[in-house]
């Protein structure tokens, strides 16, 4: 491939040492919690959090009372978020068909999409009260038909986050509890004294709940691997270089571990967005994570054509993916892995995190190459159902089965092949012989 680095993230290596601890930190902690349900996990929020209310899950008139701190004016765009997230969602909803087929005379197949019966929404709000975090997970789950919805969100200078409880409270979330990390996702999946545990886990957070979700992965199901906010701008000269560095710079403040790579064919672009950067930087409210994670995870890399950036940008399998360029659907045609495609100048990145309405719960560390992102059909299951209607077609069926189940050696199975055939077809066939 052609390309050359003008600037490098930390090795492979030493990002594996950070995996590591975190992993170690996150199984005695669920351990924890297992073991000593309500005790541990007060003692996690007293420890992370310094918040130990007299219950964790808020009541109807403490969810009345945080609503009516949130202005008219947030009140309203967060409704107008959730509209747009709800539109889409139920036009996704609308393409997903129960079905049901003849696919043999007299043999019937069918499946049909039904809703998790409950889950837990984690909505992280570490760094910042993640709102959005809210509509995404929660609103999806209620467009799906789940009936038990349960959202967690940590507290915000002891006190549950007056917009966060409101936003999940008018997207239909049943219960509301003011926890964070791994004590919210753990205890919502492992279920303590007070908690009923759920059947799924969504949402996204930071490395220790995201591995956390990894770790309760078969004793839950989970939506995907939703770590630490990825970004990646693939820009031709096109656009220009305050663009480039503003939408990098842009998600490189969610935290000191977030990559922002951008991707070029214009090795000029490159340099004057490495300049845009540390201009940016040395004015950007949030430099203070934003810097350390362009110093340790930025990178720009210079490709010779358009098919090395289209490799790369595959290969990286970036959570975000912004296409700025002259044959941006040539990207959107060709590009396999990628949590989110935002094509062409006009949107961005928050414009996904926070309103147009796509979801903004999307797979990083490359889990891209095997699911999208989160979506009302990730609360929804595929369960198939069978129906044989004629006594032609069992017996018909039947003798395929027998013999296929005796190639296999499993005579029992055999039999129940065989007592269709005899019964159904009238034909007599002993014990282990095949129809
Ligand atoms: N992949 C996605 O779809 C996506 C979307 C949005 C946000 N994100 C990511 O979500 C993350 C949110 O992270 P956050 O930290 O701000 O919020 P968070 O809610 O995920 O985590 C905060 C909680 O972590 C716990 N905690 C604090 N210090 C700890 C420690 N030393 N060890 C273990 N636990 C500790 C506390 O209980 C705290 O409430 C960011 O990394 C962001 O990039 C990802
Ligand atoms: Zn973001």
């Amino acid at each position: 491939m052609g390309t050359t680095y003008l600037k490098r993230g930390k090795p492979t290596a030493e990002r594996a040492e950070d995996d590591a601890k975190v992993r170690a930190t996150v199984e005695v902690t669920l351990k924890d919690i297992e073991a000593r349900g309500d005790a541990a996990v007060r003692e996690l929020s007293e420890k992370f959090d310094n918040f130990s209310p007299p219950s964790f899950r808020l009541t109807q008139s403490e969810i009345d009372a945080a609503m009516s701190k949130v202005s008219d004016r947030d009140m309203a765009d967060i409704d107008f978020a959730q509209t747009q997230i709800r539109r889409f969602a139920e036009a996704q909803r609308a393409s997903l068909r129960d079905i049901e087929v003849e696919t043999l005379p007299g043999v019937i197949l069918g499946h049909r999409n039904i809703p998790v019966q409950s889950v837990g929404c984690y909505v992280p709000g570490g760094k910042f009260p993640m709102v959005a975090s809210a509509h995404m997970s929660v609103l999806t789950a209620a467009v799906a038909g789940v009936p038990r919805i349960v959202a967690a969100a940590p507290p915000q200078k002891g006190e549950p986050h007056p917009a966060i409880v409101a936003a999940m409270h008018r997207a239909g979330a049943h219960e509301i509890y003011v926890l964070g990390g791994m004590q919210a996702v753990g205890a919502m999946a492992l279920g303590t004294e007070t908690i009923t545990p759920v059947d799924m886990l969504v949402g996204p957070g930071n490395a220790f709940v995201a591995e956390a979700k990894r770790q309760l992965f078969g004793r839950v199901g989970i939506d995907l691997f939703a770590g630490p906010t990825e970004t990646m701008v693939i820009a031709d000269e096109t656009v220009d270089a305050e663009m480039c560095a503003t939408d990098l710079l842009g998600q490189a403040e969610h935290g000191y571990n977030s990559p922002a790579v951008l991707v070029t064919n214009s090795e000029i672009l490159g340099r004057q967005t490495l300049a845009e950067i540390a201009r940016i930087l040395a004015i950007l409210p949030t430099a203070e994570t934003a810097s350390v994670s362009w110093r340790d995870y930025g990178e720009v890399i210079v490709c010779d054509t358009y098919q090395d950036m289209l490799d790369v940008a595959n290969d990286i399998a970036s959570e975000h993916v912004q296409v700025m360029t002259d044959r941006d659907d040539w990207f959107l045609e060709h590009m396999h892995s990628y949590g989110a495609l935002f094509l062409g100048p006009r949107t961005n990145v928050a414009n996904g995190d926070k309103v147009i309405g796509t979801n903004h719960t999307l797979p990083t560390r490359k889990a891209g190459r095997y699911t999208g992102g989160l979506w009302v059909g990730k609360f929804l299951k595929t369960h198939s159902y069978q129906r044989v209607l004629t006594d032609e077609a069992a017996a018909s069926i039947g003798a395929y089965c027998s013999r296929l189940c005796l190639l296999e050696g499993f005579v029992g199975h055999a039999e129940q092949a065989n007592l269709r055939v005899r019964r159904y077809g009238g034909r007599s066939i002993g014990y282990g012989e095949p129809a």
